[in-house]
């Protein structure tokens, strides 16, 4: 989506001043308790405005017309708000709409080819994608491999390898096979493909309140239906003390004391966070996720691939026991032929680049032995009856064992030379003989260890879990700066270091792309499955990131964090900034019944009018001056949260108590021209 990144364009802004008035609706209004009190406030004082004596109020029409104009522009700033936030998401899923047509899909049934319209697809149907034909919908490669143009979906303009088995089977409908043909097993209904949970997302068709988000509405409804009873009484009250309250300055009362700042701004804050993760390129499922991603306590993190760059290359053909050269690479070729993990096609790689050569013939008709995680060994059964394989060290150790052989003496020597190294060794063994190591090179990405020491400071603990062994887990551990690591892990660990957190408490973030990761991904609180990943990868997680850059849940830790911190941040200031309002308010109230209040002008204010309009002008100007706030989010520094939460009660607790007397003042000196 990345070529798509749109600023506030004249048609979002247009869009949502329409939009703004279409919200007016009561029956939409009710759904934002607070402002729909703003907008009774409205009705009646334009009620008012026509029938002023109706409550036997003494207030002048022009003001009773003032007041309810300015409720109204208030109501509406609230709205823009939300639809400016809601806008951008709208921009987006136009776009992709338009990757959404309908085309003829060539249906697999039994020998022949049909074609059909792509939305009759169902799940497990089987159709063919030639070369410059777009994948009808989404699925899984059964057959074949071909380069992907994936751009309408990941903005990404190079082209993926799609290919049946491993890791990077699966494809999405309105992507383009650009080369060759793939057969695709459907694995989406109609309706329900990523495409159209990607358009509803970014349109936030289906967005729900967070449960943060409802706390806090109840927190801010609570509050509000306090004021309403205070200012309800009032009246009586003051009756009693031959105090006559007009309607229309209890209304600006109760509109002043009630938190309209957060108010108005509450779900533009939470679409807005929900659109900087989309903007990242990061599909988050829901904003409860995004929200998760805030609070996180510990991030679990893949050491291949994500700390280091993954690629690991045979870089070096090590021989122990006193075996050749030759023959170690030999084996190590042979064991390789049909390894298809990037692991294995480098020990071919390096064959050719040794200028080494392999009898070819030996591995002919022998049963490949693909890798697995959970034997971390992979090879082949010749069909003259040996085994060759490669693998962790210590595996091939157990598995040479168990066929009697020995170890040589000089193997752990070197490969503990190779795995403090950083490196990965694997140990290349024919039935019970070892004939060496290959060194499996790879590198931690630059920048990591800063990125660690921000996590550190936000008090976030990272563990790497790796299936690599201790040596290699310590030293890529060390360079990265990670906090705790996990070595041979296997992909049950996983779920088993994720549970152990979650049962002291804690929130747990993680990442990964393969089939082996769907349990965790889903046992985990926020799970980032790559979009390079399986389909049941992505089904278990509750983010997708459509770069697949595992390394990204750090960003998205941190604009989680900025959400909540927005929201609290913003909250902060509307209620300290009702406090001043209320000051500026409550003396001009009791001034037009008995003059002599007057001492209680603190702020110095035009007359009595002046400072309830000076008042609810400020009120309602607020709401867009903090929209910008409110979509980029407040300024954020990965410190701890206590120092964190002082720092924002400092700047907008006390901010907010003196921006409103500075700005209610200056509006008075304007308003007082007239009033
Ligand atoms: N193609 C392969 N053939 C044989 N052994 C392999 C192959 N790839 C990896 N191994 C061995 O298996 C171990 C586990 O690999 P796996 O990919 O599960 O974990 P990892 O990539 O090291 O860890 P992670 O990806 O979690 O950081 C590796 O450390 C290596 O020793
Ligand atoms: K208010
Ligand atoms: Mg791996």
């Amino acid at each position: 989506m990345s070529q798509k990144r749109s600023a506030l364009s004249g048609a979002i802004i247009n869009n949502a001043i329409k939009e703004a008035f279409l919200k007016l609706d009561p029956r939409v209004m009710v759904r934002n308790p607070i402002m729909f009190v703003v907008e009774v406030g409205f009705v009646i004082t334009l009620f008012l405005t026509f029938v002023p004596g109706a409550f036997d109020g003494n207030t002048p029409v022009w003001f009773n017309l003032t007041v309810s104009l300015i409720l109204l522009v208030t109501v509406l700033f609230a709205n823009f708000a939300e639809a400016v936030a809601e806008g951008r998401g709208k921009a987006q899923a136009d776009s992709l709409k338009k990757t959404k047509k309908e085309i003829l899909a060539n249906k697999v049934v039994g020998n022949v080819v049909k074609q059909v319209p792509s939305t009759e697809l169902r799940k497990g149907d089987i159709v063919l994608v030639k070369q410059g034909e777009s994948i009808p919908g989404d699925g899984e490669v059964i057959e074949g491999l071909a380069s992907v143009d994936e751009s309408a979906i990941t903005g990404e303009s190079a082209p993926v390898i799609k290919e049946a088995g491993g890791d990077f089977s699966s494809v999405t409908g309105g992507t383009r096979v650009i080369s060759d043909q793939i057969k695709v097993r459907i694995t989406s209904d109609p309706g329900e493909s990523f495409l159209d949970r990607m358009i509803s997302l970014v349109e936030g068709a289906k967005r729900q309140k967070t449960p943060n988000e409802i706390a806090l509405n109840t927190v801010l409804t609570s509050l509000t239906l306090i004021f309403l009873i205070v200012v309800v009484t009032l009246p009586f009250f003051g009756h009693y003390l031959n105090i006559e309250i007009d309607v229309p300055v209890l209304i600006a009362l109760l509109v002043c004391l009630i938190p309209t700042t957060i108010g108005g701004l509450l779900s533009a804050i939470g679409i807005a966070g929900m659109d900087r993760v989309t903007q990242f390129n990061v599909l988050a499922m829901s904003g409860k996720a995004v929200e998760a991603a805030g609070d996180i306590n510990t991030i679990i993190l893949d050491k291949t691939g994500t700390i280091t760059y993954g690629n690991r290359m045979a870089s070096e053909f090590i021989p122990v026991g006193g075996e050749k050269d030759a023959v170690l690479a030999e084996w190590a070729a042979i064991s390789s032929v049909k390894d298809e993990t990037p692991e294995g096609r480098s020990v071919l790689e390096l064959m050719k680049k040794q200028v080494l050569r392999y009898d070819e013939s030996i591995a002919s008709g022998g049963e490949f032995v693909e890798f697995k995680a959970e034997t971390r060994m992979s090879g082949i059964d010749l069909k003259d009856g040996r085994k060759v394989r490669k693998g962790a060290v210590d595996s091939i150790k157990k598995w040479v064992s168990q066929q009697g052989g020995t170890v040589p003496a000089d193997l752990d020597r070197n490969s503990d030379r190779i795995a403090s190294a950083g490196g990965t060794p694997l140990a290349v063994a024919v039935d019970n003989r070892i004939y060496g190591l290959i060194y499996l090179k790879d590198t931690v990405k630059p920048g990591m260890h800063e990125r660690f020491e921000q996590m550190r400071q936000m008090g976030i603990k990272t563990i790497m879990c790796t299936g690599d062994n201790p040596l290699t887990a310590a030293t890529i551990a060390r360079e990265a700066g990670v906090d705790d690591f996990i070595a041979e892990s296997k992909p049950e660990d996983k779920i088993a270091v994720i549970r152990r957190e979650q049962a002291e408490g804690k929130l747990v973030a993680m990442t990964g792309d393969g089939t082996n990761d769907a349990p965790a991904l889903a046992q985990a609180d926020v799970g980032i499955a790559m979009n390079t990943g399986t389909v049941a990868a992505k089904e278990a997680a509750n983010m997708v990131d459509l770069d697949s850059d595992p390394s990204k849940i750090i960003e998205v830790v941190a604009i989680g964090k900025q959400l909540l911190m927005t929201r609290g941040a913003l909250t902060t200031f509307s209620i300290a900034n009702d406090i001043a309002k209320y000051f500026a308010i409550l003396p001009a109230m009791f001034m037009i019944a008995i003059p002599q209040m007057a001492v209680l002008n603190i702020m110095k204010l035009g007359s009595p009018m002046s400072a309830i309009i000076s008042a609810l002008i400020f009120n309602a100007l607020i709401i867009p001056l903090l929209i910008p706030l409110a979509m980029k989010g407040v300024a954020y520094r990965p410190i701890s949260s206590a120092r964190l939460l002082r720092r924002n009660l400092l700047i907008y607790g006390l901010g907010g108590i003196i921006v409103p007397f500075a700005g209610i003042k200056v509006v008075d000196l304007v308003v007082h021209l007239w009033v």
